[in-house]
């Protein structure tokens, strides 16, 4: 099925948008006829821009960035990033290792809204199982957490075409997004985020997707003391602001990446982040 976006499939989208349908329904009703996730978030996407930004059918697959990892294109010195029309500002950007912190990456009530929508499917964080296979509770990280399915919801699918715009990875090489509570006092231990090759569960989860390659943190909201992100071996501190984000990368699976990263106790209130994890291959 084609699934170009023409002026009259925009006309009724907006149409319905009008006649008080959700974004949500808008969304679920697109996909079960036929529409794939990524084509049915476009058209929805640009609903909310000028005219002058639509495009006439989906833009072609992100274009993967030269080095073989998730990549923002920062050349000429870019503080400003136009992504579907979001403005999102550069505020740090580091070489080695590969750490860029984004200002404005998700609005507040974006941020608000992938919360709720988490809120009630959060249970204890489990991290994978050093002995054997599967995961389990882990002390190292005293988090509640949920994953989304890719494109589960109208929000997910936007925030996921805004990553891979903004890194140039396709949405098929992503996890689902998880999100994270911490309440007072919790954390998440400095760890690194690829699977660890020497691990007995890591074969079966490298099958589906290859390593880990990339992730991007964001914050739903402003916790009022504690719970920076953490980069002990390079003593940087990014502090959780919502809306904002940092991304990183490890082109293998290595501590010689400098990517050991960890969740800083929460002093005061609590601490809500989305995280996108990037693979090598498609996560299908
Ligand atoms: O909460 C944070 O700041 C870090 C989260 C994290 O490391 C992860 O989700 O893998
Ligand atoms: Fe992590």
């Amino acid at each position: 099925m084609t699934q170009s976006i023409t002026p009259e499939l925009r006309q009724w989208a907006q149409q319905q948008i009008a006649a008080g349908v959700s974004r949500e329904a808008l969304y679920q009703a697109m996909l079960s006829s036929g529409w794939r996730v990524e084509a049915a978030s476009q058209v929805l996407t640009q609903l909310e821009q000028p005219a002058a930004h639509w495009v006439a059918a989906p833009r072609t697959p992100t274009a993967l960035p030269k080095e073989g990892v998730p990549e923002p294109d920062l050349s000429a010195g870019r503080s400003v990033l136009e992504i579907d029309g979001h403005s999102v500002k550069v505020l740090l950007a580091l070489q080695h290792p590969r750490v860029v912190v984004f200002g404005g990456f998700m609005t507040d009530a974006e941020c608000d809204a992938l919360a709720e929508a988490a809120r009630g499917r959060l249970s204890r964080s489990e991290t994978v199982a050093t002995a054997d296979e599967g995961s389990e509770v882990n002390a190292a990280r005293t988090s509640e957490g949920m994953f989304f399915e890719r494109g589960e919801t109208e929000l997910c699918a936007r925030i996921e075409q805004r990553i891979a715009r903004l890194l140039r990875w396709p949405v098929t090489h992503g996890e689902g997004l998880q999100v994270l509570r911490y309440r007072r006092g919790a954390e998440y231990l400095p760890h690194y985020d690829y699977f660890d090759p020497k691990h007995a569960s890591s074969a079966a989860i490298l099958k589906r997707g290859g390593q880990r390659v990339g992730t991007l943190v964001m914050y739903l909201n402003t916790p009022p003391v504690g719970g920076a992100t953490v980069f002990p071996d390079i003593k940087l501190d990014v502090m959780a602001i919502k809306g904002n984000a940092v991304f990183f990368s490890y082109d293998r699976p290595d501590p010689g990446t400098l990517t050991l990263h960890g969740g800083a106790p929460v002093q005061e209130g609590e601490k809500w982040v989305a995280t996108k994890w990037m693979r090598e291959g498609a996560f299908e």
